[in-house]
């Protein structure tokens, strides 16, 4: 790899499945050490986009470089350097988490040491409870654990938190905190936007398998998107009002009203607000498009 080079470059990547294009021509690149979310709604081409770079899919055009390789051409060595929690596992069974970790950790140069790994993802009181025998959340903490295992640079997390509970999700972002303070860089897909907002720097939103926002996570959706949105109550009707200015709107409605302004309430939309607009308006816009 360049030194100084990006991790993740990727430029008008495109597939399409038998005609139908899942991905359409989207560029990013992801810098190194930095956590990059990639958001869209179900069938966006997230997954497509992850697995071309994992190098488990091959593309239909455009050009993609992983720690600076081709991942249609990277061996052993950079598969090394890589660590990957799918979607799904499909991890069978019969062995304990123990085994299952002290197995993988052999297949690479400068592995973790298992008992931390097992202790960080929360399965302390599982590591010797055969990987059949756990609940679906547990097992999503062994596919987290197999994926870090390795010390890998760059960390592909392909929703990783489905089925966990809150407490396990919340230790899960302490842990990804202290991957990312090692240098870690991750790739992240979720459809939790609060774990967006938590764990990535930056965030690109595909729809349709197109990019339709790119930027640091608290810009995504444009300087407009976070802009308060004043609520109140007037004459028993619930009133709203969007303003960069919402304490100068409460103190003119309290002076109007005399007295305590009824319902008050002044909020910033949430990332997850910001999403469902822009998802919603390009949904919109390729419906009326097709
Ligand atoms: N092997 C395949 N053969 C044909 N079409 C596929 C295949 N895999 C994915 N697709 C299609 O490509 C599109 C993108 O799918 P993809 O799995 O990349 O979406 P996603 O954004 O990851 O969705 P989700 O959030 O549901 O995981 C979808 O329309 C899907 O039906």
């Amino acid at each position: 790899m360049t030194p100084g080079a990006p991790p993740v470059q990727v430029r008008e990547l495109a597939k399409s499945y038998g005609g139908a294009n899942a991905v359409g021509g989207i560029s990013f690149e992801i810098h190194e050490g930095e956590t990059f979310a990639l958001l869209g709604p179900n069938g966006a081409g997230k997954s497509t986009t992850i697995e071309i770079l994992e190098g488990y899919r091959d593309r239909s055009s455009g050009e993609v470089s992983v720690l600076g390789k081709d991942p249609q051409h990277g061996g052993l060595d950079w598969k090394s350097q890589l660590g990957i929690v799918l979607q799904s596992s499909g991890e069978s069974g019969n062995v304990t988490v123990l085994e299952q970790l002290k197995h993988f950790a052999g297949y690479y140069p400068n592995p973790r040491n298992v008992g931390e790994v097992i202790e960080a993802v929360g399965l302390a009181s599982q590591a010797r409870t055969r990987i059949g025998r756990l609940s679906g959340g547990q097992r999503r903490r062994v596919d987290v654990a197999l994926g870090i295992i390795g010390r890998p640079r760059l960390l592909f997390l392909d929703e990783p938190t489905t089925g966990f509970d809150p407490q396990a999700r919340h230790q899960f972002w302490g842990l990804v905190n202290g991957l990312k303070d090692e240098g870690t860089t991750i790739l992240l897909t979720t459809h939790y936007l609060d774990e967006a907002a938590t764990l990535a720097d930056r965030a690109g939103v595909i729809v349709g398998g197109r990019l339709v926002d790119i930027g640091p996570i608290d810009q995504i959706g444009g300087p407009g998107a976070k802009v308060p949105i004043v609520r109140w109550r007037q004459d028993g009707v619930v009133r709203s009002e969007r303003t960069s200015a919402p304490s100068v709107l409460a103190a003119r409605l309290y002076a109007e009203a005399g007295r305590e302004v009824e319902g008050l309430e002044i909020t910033r939309p949430s990332l997850e607000d910001i999403y469902l607009d822009l998802v919603g308006a390009h949904a919109g816009a390729a419906e009326d498009a097709a």
